[in-house]
């Protein structure tokens, strides 16, 4: 009786998702109900821990369907239902950001309310990087990893969000070709503030955050931005606070006494007065980073402004003589000729279509029903095609999420009855 039940009641979901194909120009590649595979974070071998954060932990695995390795993120917290998977930041910034220096999520699975994130695996972090190196970077390598992170940090901003956590253990590199991850505390640029005050790892925490402003702006992943560029270039910290007040008396030492105005927002300024009652000068930047070209040490100091107007954006940043060399030929300055960005896309594109975000609901019984949903936009297109698309819009319609998170609610619902 349950059994007919049950198989009537695929019918009607399989009759359903026919019904949603006709309507929509979405495919849905591939439906799996009792899969002879094993299924959810299952089909994940996990092969070893990449990294404990605050949320959750990290892991090289490989998929044993496809041998593609993946690293899996597994949250600490429990989530009960859909909806608190799908609000998280880290999910709901990176659903829309789609961009070859931005690390993609691949997959989501909820499995006896615990959630997993399958990420595209990447070798290193730039911390572990710059640690094991022993010879600084040559400034064209900095310049070619910091365009990348640029790039990547001006889609961010341009489609609303700032991350407010870039340091070099979230800049993931694999083959020089660098991805911008942990968008755990990525926040919309419109939500209203106040924001909390504890964003960001203290070292590369910015100003009015360390005192506490209120209304902070991307400029704070900017600030972010020009500590991992003369970190880069030394391979030690600039301004390794031990506590935050230390934070703000290292960032005093090489910048000197900031105008005072600029945080009005702030709440707690009087820190300031407590480190400097007197006039600080700055350090002079190039002996602190003797390695340094003047242009690279001009666009530290910008980013490093104490006043969060005067850091120019990451687009701004890209137009920077750092950037530009002087062409004898034509007596002009020309954008150096870096790694060519659709050869870059290419390149990320090639091993799967990067339009694709699947997500799997599992139950608490082992023979509980499951539902998996690859939701792809066209993904039999070619990589040229895929390139345009990139190029045109660069937002993608995840409408079906939500849809298959009631899908897979009615499967629960149909085979808990
Ligand atoms: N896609 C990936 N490929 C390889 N390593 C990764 C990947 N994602 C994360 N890691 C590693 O795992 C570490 C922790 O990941 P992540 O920062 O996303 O977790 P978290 O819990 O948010 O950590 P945190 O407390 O630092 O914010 C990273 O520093 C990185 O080295």
């Amino acid at each position: 009786m349950a059994g007919d039940l049950l198989r009537r009641m695929e019918g009607l979901l399989e009759w359903i998702i026919f019904l949603r194909l006709e309507s929509l120009p979405i495919q849905i590649a591939q439906l799996t109900q009792r899969s002879p595979m094993p299924k959810g974070a299952k089909r994940y071998k996990i092969l070893k821990e990449l990294g404990d954060g605050t949320c959750g932990s990290v892991y090289k695995a490989m998929n044993i369907e496809t041998s593609e390795i993946v690293a899996v993120k597994k949250m600490k917290r429990k989530f009960y239902l859909w909806e608190e998977c799908m609000n998280l930041r880290e999910v709901k910034s990176l659903r829309k950001l789609n961009h070859p220096n931005i690390i993609k999520l691949k997959e989501i699975v909820r499995e006896n309310n615990e959630l997993f994130f399958i990420f595209e695996y990447m070798e290193h972090n730039l911390y572990q990087i710059m640690r094991e190196r022993q010879r600084p970077f040559a400034e064209e390598e900095i310049r070619g990893l910091m365009s990348q992170m640029l790039q990547g940090l001006a889609h961010v901003h341009r489609n609303g969000y700032f991350h407010r956590d870039l340091k070099p253990e979230n800049l993931l590199v694999t083959n020089d070709i660098i991805k911008i991850a942990d968008f755990g505390l990525a926040r919309e640029v419109m939500s209203m503030p106040p924001f909390t005050d504890y964003v960001s790892t203290r070292w590369y925490r910015a100003p009015e955050v360390l005192l506490q402003s209120s209304s902070y702006t991307p400029a704070i992943d900017m600030w972010a931005v020009g500590a991992v560029l003369a970190e880069l270039f030394t391979l030690c910290p600039i301004f390794p606070g031990e506590s935050e007040m230390d934070q703000l008396y290292k960032i005093f030492c090489v910048l000197g006494t900031p105008d005072w105005f600029s945080f009005p927002e702030a709440k707690n300024v009087s820190r300031l007065f407590r480190i400097s009652y007197s006039e600080l000068v700055p350090a002079n930047l190039s002996e602190l980073i003797p390695n340094a070209s003047l242009e690279a040490i001009d666009l530290i100091k910008q980013l490093c402004s104490w006043d969060p107007l005067k850091r120019p954006t990451a687009d701004q940043c890209l137009q920077h003589p750092f950037f530009y060399v002087m062409c004898p030929q034509v007596d002009m300055w020309i954008p150096r000729p870096l790694e060519d960005p659709l050869q870059l896309k290419l390149n990320n594109m090639s091993a799967k279509p990067n339009l694709e975000l699947n997500l799997w609901d599992f139950g608490t019984k082992s023979d509980d029903c499951f539902l998996g949903l690859t939701l792809a936009v066209n993904p039999s297109v070619s990589n040229l095609d895929m390139v345009h698309k990139a190029k045109g819009t660069g937002e993608y319609n995840f409408t079906l999420i939500s849809w298959s998170v009631t899908i897979s609610r009615i499967c629960h619902g149909i085979f808990a009855a």
